[in-house]
């Protein structure tokens, strides 16, 4: 899930082709896009109940399982297509993706605020990982260098500056982060503790 912030494709791109690489199937990704980082803790939220709704319907026969097995849930779900979206049972995790930008007046703090207690809520209440992708900039330039991009203004980073200074898609981070909690939190579900 995404907003469309400075640099919101690039980190999209990375967390999809992140999840791809650690066999999470095309088919188990789903994609929604939200008008602003404020509506993610909703979105999230309604997300996780559709799918768990439209199993309960029994609407859809079962999408490959990302953690094999016996697993009754999937990472992922079918890839929108600009319709309904139908799927085989409730999400494993949500990436929710945004960036703020400081602007002039407090907005940026109330919205920061706001949607990252609203994620964390709907993380512990629902029992799903919600992966917190939103990034808090103070301008445009640190959210580009986040998404492994280089703004217009800015110098090509210095190639003997820090991991964390040259910068890099952290988009690529938050879906490793899906798919480790994805695991552990079936593996908690059936009382194994897996590293
Ligand atoms: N200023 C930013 C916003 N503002 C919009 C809100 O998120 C929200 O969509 C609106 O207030 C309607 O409820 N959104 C961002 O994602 N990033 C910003 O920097
Ligand atoms: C309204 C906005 O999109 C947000 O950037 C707030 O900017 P500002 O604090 O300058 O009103």
């Amino acid at each position: 899930m995404a907003n469309k912030g400075p640099g919101e494709a690039k980190k999209y791109d990375g967390a999809r082709k992140t999840l791809l690489a650690a066999g999470v199937q095309e088919a188990n990704i789903v994609t929604q896009t939200v008008p602003g980082a404020y509506e993610l803790p909703f979105a999230v939220q309604r997300m996780y109940s559709a799918s768990t709704s439209s199993q309960a319907s029994g609407l859809v026969s079962a999408a490959a399982d990302l953690l094999g097995g016996g697993s009754s849930t999937d990472l992922t779900k079918t890839v929108a297509t600009g319709e309904t979206n139908t799927n085989s049972g409730p999400l494993d995790a949500i990436i929710a993706i945004g960036v703020l930008i400081k602007g002039s007046t407090m907005h940026f703090e109330y919205i920061a605020d706001a949607v990252s207690h609203g994620l964390m809520r709907v993380q512990l209440d629902l029992n799903v990982p919600v992966i917190f992708g939103v990034l808090t900039c103070l301008d445009e330039e640190q959210a580009y260098k986040r998404a492994g991009l280089q703004h217009k203004d800015s110098k090509p980073a210095d190639p003997n500056a820090s991991y964390a200074e040259q910068g890099h898609n952290h988009g690529e981070d938050w879906a490793s982060a899906a798919v480790e909690m994805a695991a552990k939190r079936q593996g908690w579900g059936e009382g194994k503790f897996i590293d």
